[in-house]
């Protein structure tokens, strides 16, 4: 079964539907976005998430530093590069990591192997922000992956009516949702619990 991150969680009524549906990441926002939240607010919303789910921060072209400090004080269990961190500066943080891998063209596909990271995140490209655009990409530029699909996770413009076809398509280990999961722009508990649901209903991680 492919697992779950929820991403730009603002409120504890939506992290603890992730929580209860059984997301296994649970995504705050430090980059800018509509889902920013501050370093304190991430903190309260942390408090509420049992160890066996992990918390991941989201980031876009950060300083070294910022990174340190808001892992250090939310207790963040992995970071995410949205932007266009480069491999070593990612490898000299060391910490757990994601990187998002914005996908125009196979060749960016190809360029996801220069970085050494825990997970692969395979995404559309932004458009206001950096991620979080809703918008799917040509999954079919998957399919000569040369990582692991242990280690892929797939984003962008995923929601309960199609995530069961990207699993059985792709066969990530798992997904990522933010849009997908909102009604009028807000997270919903109900469209987590639906997403979590569908993710669930099929496809095996390879
Ligand atoms: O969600 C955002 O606003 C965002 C801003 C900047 C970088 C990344 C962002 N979100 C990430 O993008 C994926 C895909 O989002 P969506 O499901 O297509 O809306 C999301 O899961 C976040 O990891």
């Amino acid at each position: 079964m492919a697992k779950v991150k929820i991403c730009g969680l603002k409120e504890e009524e939506h992290v603890l539907a992730a929580v209860e549906a059984g997301a296994t990441w649970i995504g705050f926002m430090f980059a800018p976005s509509k889902r920013q939240i501050s370093i304190d607010r991430a903190k309260e919303l942390a408090k509420l998430v049992p160890p066996e789910v992990k918390t991941v921060g989201v980031f876009v072209n950060p300083t070294g530093q910022v990174v340190q400090h808001v892992v250090e004080n939310v207790g963040l269990d992995y970071v995410q590069y949205h932007g266009s961190e480069e491999p070593a500066f990612i490898k000299q943080l060391g910490y757990p990591s994601i990187k998002a891998i914005s996908i125009r063209s196979y060749e960016d596909v190809q360029n996801a192997s220069c970085y050494d990271v825990d997970y692969y995140l395979f995404d559309a490209p932004g458009t206001d922000y950096a991620g979080g655009s809703g918008h799917v990409f040509e999954w079919s530029l998957l399919e000569r992956l040369s990582i692991p699909r242990s280690r892929v996770l797939l984003a962008g413009g995923l929601n309960s009516d199609n995530v069961a076809r990207a699993i059985t398509q792709v066969a990530p280990f798992g997904v990522d949702v933010s849009s997908g999961v909102e009604k009028k722009g807000e997270k919903d508990s109900r469209l987590i619990k639906q997403f979590i649901e569908a993710a669930a209903s099929t496809g095996v991680a390879k």
